[in-house]
């Protein structure tokens, strides 16, 4: 389809569906969707009936190659879908005055002073919010980097102003924004009438709502929009990522083509590892090498995929290449960043320090750009800068029409200054970037920070976790690319139902894998987390049996830890509750759509009572519940130092000593929901070391073959009870 009329069809599709905007008064319109691009969109019918017209229905095939038009089409539609879902979600919590409703979504925080402001790097405003008499923040999901919009509590017609958390703790949080929250700055720009001036922001209380990522949606646009145009080196490995072109390995094609054993021996002898690596990593590595386009490293639980992956680089840097390494989140970029400085010298942290483990703040671009030596002058503007704010928000005395004036003035020197202090700043930062031989940033990549900077290898890690439209930025600045992840755990977060079912959630990786098969990836197959009974389940589900417990986790049991007493229940490292027949039955979270269960909840707090009596302490244990509302209600009554309660996806990569799992559901239809996923479920099961306790409903789950497999995997191994015999388990 030419983009002139997928450019007429997304504009109608706007017109039509007349966008929520909330307004960014700095850089335009702030949420008026990815249309405005020129980019596709599905059709839909004026009756709001949608009829899509999507490529592919049932998501990206993999057995033919895929034609690049339909392709882009294809995530554009998935884009347009998740921004649809991320706009409608933040309107419905915006409607929301209830202080206990809203903030109990996790997803706003409400009645917040402005306690403190500065400036930082580039010259964003750094705003410190706070609740009053500095009471702790509610439990919420705005994380370092979440996209917010910052507002007047009181006044549920303000559109608010668009920012990024750039700090949190549990007092208070910082967020960085280009406008500063004044309510004045609406009048100034088409702001409504009637709206009262204030003199002080001392007064003011706001509300940050966590919003649509309307910033990075752009720029995964503007990537789809250059790889589907793109020829050369990128265009090339474009056509191998869709089917078109066959992937090579050491010059050869891997389709039609063994790896030759001795050039792979040769190889592997070649290569000085800098880290002790088991056999199936060093095999990974020497693999990554020598693929020309693209590799895969499958790295199952534990397996040291993140090791294997910074050797790779090392030895990339090594032969004289220059490596962009990157994951979808901030902590895996960070896990990885923790292990390349260990190996080389050069390496630089693209993103938002704050989110950066305090060790590792000297390997940030601000740290760098900050220990510069040309940066003093930088110093002063920025100095000079917050002095300007500070006056610009001291109450007047006076006329109110001259206050406004002179604080307009204030704010237009301030505008220049932040020009001066940007374009300085610029040149330090592409010195830095010029000298590093490992950039790690997320799959979010700043443009302007990267500009054209291409790299002969680009890795991305966690690569399961990303949805493809995430990927076009990294992939666009790669001569090779190497994938690591595991499409066996859980995918990225989709909001939006519909851009699911059409295949959002399927990765890239999992393509791959599935239209070459073995010869495009290695697994890795030592795992140094679990007790050997924990991981057999998941292996044999999972990895076709293929994971070996080394030896130095093999047989490690609770009851081996220092702290812990030796009886039945600490030597053992599984341990299943069924209350099939208890009554448990799932609730209903009030005003919510998540689900709860009190009596899988009053089980978990016996058995974390339990574990505490035998000396585990509450930092070696994790409960692990699907729902959300299960967390929350746990953490409401588990009152045990260090313990940590969360959902499936805010535990994926972690581990602890003792995970104990609430399944929650407990119906009468045996409707078992998102558990269907049994990504989900492989996840909760392989974050335990050395014991892992199931509390489920048999009755409801093992309708489905993988619970009933799972339930009879815990009774064969004999540590099967019924909650009627709890006290024996
Ligand atoms: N060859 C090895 N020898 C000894 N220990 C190893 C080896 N490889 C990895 N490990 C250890 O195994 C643990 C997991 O390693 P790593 O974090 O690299 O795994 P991962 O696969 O990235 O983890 P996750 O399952 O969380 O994704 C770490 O403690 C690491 O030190």
């Amino acid at each position: 389809m030419s983009s002139r009329s997928r450019k007429a069809r997304s504009k109608a599709k706007a017109d039509r569906e007349g966008k929520t905007s909330f307004k960014n008064t700095s850089s335009g319109s702030f949420g008026d969707g990815i249309l405005s691009g020129g980019k596709t969109s599905p059709v839909g019918n004026a009756d709001g009936s949608e009829k899509w017209n999507v490529p592919y229905p049932d998501g990206l095939p993999s057995d033919r190659p895929l034609d690049p038009d339909d392709y882009f089409e294809q995530l554009a539609i998935w884009l347009d879908l998740e921004g649809d879902a991320e706009r409608a979600r933040l309107a419905r919590l915006r409607q929301i005055r209830s202080q206990r409703d809203v903030e109990s979504t996790g997803q706003a925080i409400v009645g917040l002073d402005l306690v403190d402001y500065h400036t930082g790097l580039a010259g964003r405003y750094l705003l410190d919010l706070a609740k009053p008499g500095g009471k702790e923040l509610p439990m919420n999901r705005l994380k370092v980097g979440s996209p917010v919009v910052l507002s007047m509590d009181d006044d549920p017609s303000d559109e608010g102003i668009a920012g990024v958390v750039s700090r949190r703790k549990n007092h208070s949080i910082q967020i960085a924004t280009e406008v500063f929250p004044d309510r004045d700055r609406t009048e100034g720009s088409g702001g409504k009438s009637g709206k009262r001036p204030s003199a002080s922001l001392a007064s003011d209380r706001f509300r940050l709502d966590l919003s649509p990522d309307e910033t990075t949606r752009q720029r995964q646009l503007a990537a789809m929009g250059k790889a589907q145009n793109a020829r050369g080196r990128s265009g090339k490995l474009r056509d191998v990522l869709l089917g078109i072109k066959t992937p090579r390995v050491d010059g050869n094609p891997i389709d039609t083509h063994e790896i030759d054993p001795e050039s792979f021996a040769f190889e592997l002898n070649d290569i000085e590892f800098r880290t002790e690596l088991n056999p199936p990593q060093r095999d990974a590595v020497a693999f990554a090498l020598m693929a020309d386009d693209v590799a895969i490293i499958h790295g199952p639980p534990g397996t040291g995929k993140t090791t294997t992956i910074s050797e790779i680089i090392a030895q990339s840097v090594l032969r004289g290449e220059r490596v962009l390494a990157c994951a979808a989140s901030n902590t895996a970029v960070d896990n990885l960043l923790e292990r390349l400085v260990r190996l080389m010298p050069n390496v630089v942290r693209v993103g938002h320090p704050a989110r950066v483990f305090e060790s590792l703040q000297e390997h940030t671009l601000d740290a760098l750009v900050e220990s510069d030596p040309t940066n003093a002058v930088i110093k002063d503007l920025r100095r000079e800068l917050d002095q300007i704010l500070r006056e610009a928000n001291r109450p007047f005395r006076g006329d109110p029409g001259r206050q406004r004036r002179q604080r307009r003035e204030l704010f237009a020197e301030a505008g220049r200054l932040r020009g001066l202090i940007r374009s300085q700043e610029r040149s330090i930062v592409r010195s830095v970037i010029d000298r590093a031989d490992v950039i790690c940033t997320t799959t979010t990549i700043d443009e302007e920070l990267l500009s054209d900077q291409s790299f002969d290898l680009v890795v991305i890690d966690e690569s399961c976790q990303c949805t493809e439209p995430g990927m076009w930025q990294a992939i666009l600045r790669a001569d090779r690319l190497i994938l690591a992840g595991d499409h066996c755990q859980l995918p990225p977060t989709v909001l939006s139902d519909e851009a699911a079912r059409i295949g959002m959630r399927e990765s890239l990786m999992q393509r791959l894998v599935q239209r070459h098969g073995q010869r495009i990836y290695r697994r890795l197959t030592v795992q140094y987390r679990m007790h050997e009974s924990i991981m057999r389940f998941s292996s044999d589900h999972f990895y076709e049996g293929t994971l070996v417990a080394d030896a130095s986790v093999r047989s490690h049991r609770l009851c081996d830890l220092e702290n812990v007493d030796d009886s039945d229940f600490t030597r053992e490292p599984l341990l299943l509750i069924d209350t099939a027949g208890a009554g448990y039955e799932e609730e209903l979270e009030p005003d919510g759509q998540s689900k709860l269960n009190h009596g899988e909840a009053k089980i978990i707090l016996q058995l974390v009572k339990r574990l505490a009596d035998a000396g585990v302490t509450g930092d070696q244990i994790a409960v692990i519940a699907p729902y959300a509302a299960q967390v929350r209600n746990l953490r409401m009554r588990l009152d045990l130092d260090g313990i940590e309660i969360d959902t499936v996806d805010g535990f994926q990569g972690r581990e602890k000593e003792v995970v104990l799992i609430t399944m929650t559901r407990c119906n009468p239809d045996g409707e078992i929901g998102f558990l269907s996923d049994r990504r989900r479920s492989n996840v909760a099961l392989t974050r335990a070391k050395r014991k892992l306790i199931v509390v489920g409903d048999s009755a409801t789950l093992c309708g489905h073959e993988f619970y009933s497999d799972l339930f009879g995997y815990f009774e064969e191994a004999g540590v099967y009870h019924s909650v009627f015999t709890l006290e024996g388990a």
